[in-house]
């Protein structure tokens, strides 16, 4: 599903009208009209049925004004609350304003003029926000901010037109306050400021309609992929039943340190959960009898570590024989951030060939020099870095991470010719090419330690089995998340834990694959 900024949907609209030549005011009808059949479906037509619609200055009022011409028609009782002067609405907005039958609309512009509109609204069956869509630029003020709060205070249900006014369309940003709405009907596309937090939750129950935008327009739109149960459903393969393990990939994992085994053996058995052949989990040798145990089907290597209990550049010879034969290789979980570990974290990311998963204290041991990335051998390097990683790898603060993580993650990718996953509540994918998607799996039970090195093993066995580093991001991704709803929906957002989720995968698999049949 392709997902857009607010900026490209004002593009297409202007497309549609100058070059399709599609009137302005059929594309405000088109969406005025799919607003009415939803709430007329969801309200019924029996008269008496009261709805209040608050408009603004713009398209997004235009709309608003199409939608109480439409419900009086079918016997609604409406009143429209434009907050603006009348010489402020202009072209299509203007047009269909003056359709509106006498006695319906109230002008309230400034504050303070809004108590006519708060005594409707706790008669009304229904509000519709028709204040802001893509046009809103900065932080509502002023009256627009009085009638935000007064229909969020209103407990009535609500229908946003296009956005939840005060979300921005682009970014999800509350700009001041934002309304929050029970049902969004979008326009042409699911907009980018629906997705990401905090505008995905005020945008409750997401429809997309079609406005009459040409197809032709629609296939070239800039966008990003959001990744749903049918698009990665279909990306996983069925197995042949002539199939052994020699299929399905050998991969390398090089992690834990004394504290940290868990990680360590996260990290291998999610790999053996998603399907791989073989796994070998290269640890400090002092760490080895613990693993053996920790683990069953992944083999374990010991690896010199002076008894320290971590690794150090005395293990590069061994790991340097291990990576022969192999398909993928992770490095990373608890492996430590002392610096005789990270300059053997270095070495390994500056000389291995294979397909390279870095995680946790890989991605420290970047932080240190992010320019090894520049000597990276390997054609298919995926980081996963959560917010606090990605801000040591800019050497900023993890705020101006999280004010643009698609751009971040973007400029990242590209700069280092790597495959960036951005991790958190809708984790961004980025490719090397400038290709972005946007996860839409995943609860807040996930946040909990360990459940990055469940996603890591995910991904080293999707590139030990062969998927390109760009599938292997997100079907990995995604499946994390999919198995950790699986697993809060048996058990709930509290408590649950990393091995759940690892235990959950196959069956994540399963259901995916089952339901793209
Ligand atoms: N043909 C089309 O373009 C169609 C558009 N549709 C609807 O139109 C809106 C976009 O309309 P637009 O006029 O560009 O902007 P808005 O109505 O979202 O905003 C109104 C207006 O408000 C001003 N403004 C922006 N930010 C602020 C602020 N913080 N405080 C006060 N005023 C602000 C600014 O001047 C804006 O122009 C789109 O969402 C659709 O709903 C049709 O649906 C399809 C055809
Ligand atoms: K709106």
């Amino acid at each position: 599903m392709k997902i857009v900024t607010a900026q490209t949907m004002q593009n297409l609209d202007r497309q549609a009208i100058v070059e399709h030549k599609i009137p302005g005011l059929q594309l405000m009808e088109n969406a005025g009209r799919c607003c009415a059949d939803i709430l007329i479906a969801n309200y019924g037509t029996t008269a008496g049925n009261k709805a209040v619609v608050i408009a603004g200055k713009g398209n997004n009022g235009g709309d608003g004004y199409v939608i109480a011409r439409l419900l009086s028609e079918t016997g609604w009782n409406v009143s429209v609350y434009i907050l603006a002067e009348r010489e402020q609405i202009s072209g299509d907005a203007a047009a269909n304003l003056d359709k509106l039958p006498a006695g319906m609309s109230n002008f309230c512009p400034c504050e303070g003029q809004l108590s006519a509109l708060k005594n409707d609204i706790f008669q009304a069956d229904v509000i519709v926000d028709a204040l802001f869509g893509t046009g809103v630029r900065n932080d509502l003020t002023g009256v627009y901010l009085e009638a935000v709060r007064l229909i969020n205070a209103s407990s009535k249900p609500v229908l946003a037109v296009d956005i939840p006014s005060g979300i921005h369309g682009t970014t999800g940003r509350v700009l001041g306050d934002a309304v929050h709405a029970d049902t969004t009907v979008t326009f042409a596309f699911a907009k980018l400021g629906h997705m990401l937090y905090p505008g995905a939750e005020h945008t409750g129950k997401l429809i997309v309609a079609d406005i009459g935008i040409p197809a032709s327009l629609m296939d070239v739109a800039p966008g990003y992929e959001l990744l749903t149960s049918d698009s990665i459903g279909s990306m996983l393969r069925p197995r042949n039943r002539t199939a052994h393990k020699g299929d399905f990939g050998h991969c390398l994992i090089i992690a834990g340190s004394t504290g940290k085994t868990g990680a360590a053996a996260l990290c291998a058995n999610s790999a053996v959960r998603t399907g791989s052949g073989l796994v070998t989990l290269g640890v400090p040798e002092s760490l080895n009898a613990v693993l053996e145990v920790k683990t069953t089907e992944a083999m374990t290597v010991a690896l010199h570590d002076s008894g320290t209990g971590h690794l150090t550049s005395s293990a590069f010879p061994a790991i340097e024989k291990l990576l022969a034969g192999k398909d993928a290789i992770a490095v990373g979980p608890g492996l430590d951030r002392r610096p005789d570990t990270v300059s053997l974290i270095q070495t390994l990311i500056e000389i291995i060939t294979a397909p390279l998963v870095i995680d946790a204290d890989g991605l420290n041991a970047l932080s240190e020099d992010v320019s090894v990335l520049k000597r990276k051998k390997s054609e298919s390097v995926i980081l996963t870095p959560h917010p606090g990683e990605m801000s040591r790898l800019l050497g900023v603060g993890i705020p101006d991470v999280e004010a643009e993580r698609i751009a971040v993650a973007q400029e990242f990718a590209s700069d280092y010719s790597v495959y960036l996953i951005l991790k958190g509540a809708r984790t961004i994918i980025a490719s090397p090419s400038g290709v972005a998607a946007i996860n839409s799996s995943g609860n807040p039970g996930m946040a909990s330690g360990g459940m990055g090195d469940i996603l890591t093993g995910i991904l080293v066995s999707l590139l030990g089995q062969g998927y390109s580093a760009w599938d292997a991001c997100r079907i990995g991704v995604f499946i994390h998340g999919y198995a950790a709803d699986m697993v809060a929906g048996d058990k709930g957002e509290i408590g649950i834990n990393a091995t759940d989720v690892q235990e959950k995968l196959p069956y994540a698999c399963k259901r995916l694959m089952s339901s793209n049949r």
